[in-house]
């Protein structure tokens, strides 16, 4: 492969920057099939967070599709649709906006703020007027499940997603953290599969019997929870039909459970799925769903060999080969996938259009069909310096990421005195419940035991912990057994603890992305939250930058007598 200057140039901006988000196998240019993989993927990874702009670039199985069509500077108009068959309803019309009790926000412009939808959609208003799960024509075994939950109201994102997927439309789910995206795409699964699931449903229960839905979570705790949701949903009878496959378990108990239990559903880390996959133990090819959580990340180039695994082989048509030009076409039609996550960058759509069939993004209060999105500008040019851009699809989905109901405030320490800071700050928020998030792990210790030297019960989560003990000290920290979790970039996704009032951030975050995630640990559907960063005089800066490119007010304070002290609330600008 030849490289001009300029796209070289191009591609080592795009490895230095933020995130390595790229594009799969099945979106690989034509011109680099032949590669050995490795180096395919390599070279995928520059493509994906090159400027689209390269069209030599952009040519790929789908662009061949006739996907990719570029239209620069426009603003998004905000159409919406939904409904049974989007195709044969007669009129375009406009969806007000509504608050619902879940959620005071009103609908943020979608991601990125750029884009342009070029089609005249198609919409149905009820789509997003449900208010209990029988109106989004849930099966009643599986609302009686829910109701003896206490779940009888759908969150705005269930309410746009669960018609959308039950209609088979392969999708990407955004919405801020918090909002319920767990469930907004379980409860069109358990519909058609297990037991709860529809009387009529056609796909004859009994001709299937191996693993018909495989969730994807980047961290062992996430794929924890997302099984105890299901289970929680089926039921104590029929708990036995989701088995977990995340690492650090006992890899055998695992493979011994699939085959003894044989599993509907399984939830699991990218690794330890494609190792039981390679190894044999795993049949995914009569897969009907494929759901990857936190897609953002699951996408980024540490997970990609495991990844590309999961992508080739779940669902699959038995008979096709990767070789067949149309295989990965081929592919598609034989599961749904479903990409989720708050946090939705430009590199996720254009992956999703690659794998889906009329992908659409859905959101709280719309339905967006993918290739109605077009590209941002290019996020290597000058204006990239302005974090404000509309062009900077990464800042703009960690906008759309957060929760409505947070209080932002920076406070500024010096390091040695950081711990007594936190310990204020806690007293004078009278937070119950706090998330303390660090960069490293070997600091946390110390931080614990500070904390509890003056009386302040506290524990520490992070990746050097067994998975036993991670889940213990999660479990009691959810108990209440400890007022404050230690912990580092591990918990700040997907993490579950509503009881959660008050994250704070000991170290900076690495970006506004990193910042958004740790934040949505607090706030949980709709509840208040605060998130305070605690950061030395030099690095008021680095707070500043992430103020303007997240728009929220982050506001400078203080913790004395007790008292949150809050300075004069300088302009996001
Ligand atoms: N319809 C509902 N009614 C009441 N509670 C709900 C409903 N849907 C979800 N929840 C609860 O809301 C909480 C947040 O849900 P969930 O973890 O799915 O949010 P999320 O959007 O995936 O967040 P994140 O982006 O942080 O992963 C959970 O405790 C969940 O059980």
């Amino acid at each position: 492969m030849r490289l001009t200057v300029g796209q070289v140039h191009r591609h080592v901006l795009a490895l230095a920057s933020l995130r390595s988000c790229f594009v799969l196998g099945d979106n690989l240019p034509l011109r680099m099939l032949s590669l050995p993989r490795a180096v395919r993927f390599h070279q995928t990874a520059w493509l994906g967070t090159e400027t689209v702009q390269d069209k030599s670039a952009s040519l790929t199985l789908a662009s061949l599709e006739g996907q990719n069509k570029v239209e620069y500077g426009k603003k998004e108009k905000a159409t919406r649709i939904g409904g049974p068959k989007p195709s044969s309803r007669a009129s375009a019309l406009k969806v007000k906006p509504k608050v619902s009790s879940f959620n005071s926000k009103p609908a943020k412009s979608t991601l990125p703020k750029s884009a342009v939808v070029k089609k005249t959609l198609k919409i149905d208003e009820s789509l997003f007027s449900a208010k209990s799960f029988e109106e989004l024509g849930l099966p009643p075994l599986l609302i009686d499940r829910l109701n003896k939950e206490g779940l009888s109201t759908p969150t705005e994102v269930q309410s746009a997603a669960i018609p959308i997927i039950s209609q088979k439309h392969d999708a990407v789910i955004q919405s801020y953290t918090g909002s319920g995206k767990t469930l907004a795409y379980l409860l069109p699964i358990l519909s058609e599969i297990g037991p709860l699931k529809r009387p009529t449903e056609q796909y004859g229960s009994d001709k299937r019997s191996g693993v018909e839905a495989v969730i994807v979570a980047p961290s062992r705790e996430l794929g924890m929870q997302i099984v105890r949701e299901v289970e929680k949903i089926l039921g104590p009878n029929d708990k036995r039909l989701v088995q977990q496959l995340v690492g650090g378990a006992n890899r055998s108990r695992q493979e011994e459970a699939l085959k003894k239990n044989k599993p509907l559903i399984v939830v699991g880390t990218p690794g330890r799925i494609s190792e039981i996959s390679a190894g044999g133990k795993l049949h995914t090819h009569g897969c009907r769903f494929l759901v990857l959580d936190e897609v953002d990340q699951l996408l980024s180039f540490n997970y990609r060999e495991d990844m590309h695994r999961i992508l080739e082989h779940v669902g699959r048509k038995s008979g096709t080969s990767s070789r067949d030009i149309l295989g990965p076409l081929a592919r598609r039609s034989e599961r749904q996938t479903i990409l989720v996550s708050a946090t939705i960058p430009f590199s996720v759509i254009r992956a999703a259009r690659s794998w889906g069939h009329d992908p659409v993004l859905v959101r709280a209060m719309s339905v967006v069909p993918l290739d109605s999105i077009t590209v941002p500008r290019p996020v290597l040019s000058q204006t990239d310096a302005n974090p404000n851009s509309p062009s900077n699809s990464v800042n703009q989905a960690a906008v759309d990421s957060l929760p409505p109901s947070l209080e932002h405030y920076y406070c500024i320490s010096k390091a040695q005195h950081k711990v007594d800071t936190l310990r204020r700050c806690i007293h004078a928020l009278e937070a119950q419940t706090v998330i303390a998030f660090m960069n490293n792990t070997k600091p946390l210790k110390d931080v614990v035991f500070k904390l509890e030297a003056r009386g302040m019960k506290a524990t520490e989560l992070h990746g050097d912990l067994g998975k036993l003990a991670r889940s213990t000290v999660l479990k009691k920290f959810k108990d209440g057994e400890f007022r404050v979790l230690v912990t580092n970039e591990l918990s700040a996704r997907g993490l579950d603890v509503p009881e959660c009032d008050l994250v704070i951030n000991l170290d900076l975050p690495t970006d506004s992305t990193h910042y958004a995630h740790r934040a949505g640990r607090t706030g949980r559907l709709g509840r208040k939250g605060t998130v305070v960063t605690i950061c030395e005089e030099t690095e008021t800066f680095v707070v500043r930058k992430m103020r303007k490119q997240l728009a929220v007010p982050i506001k400078p304070c203080e913790f004395t007598e007790g008292k949150l002290l809050v300075h004069n609330e300088e302009d996001v600008e």
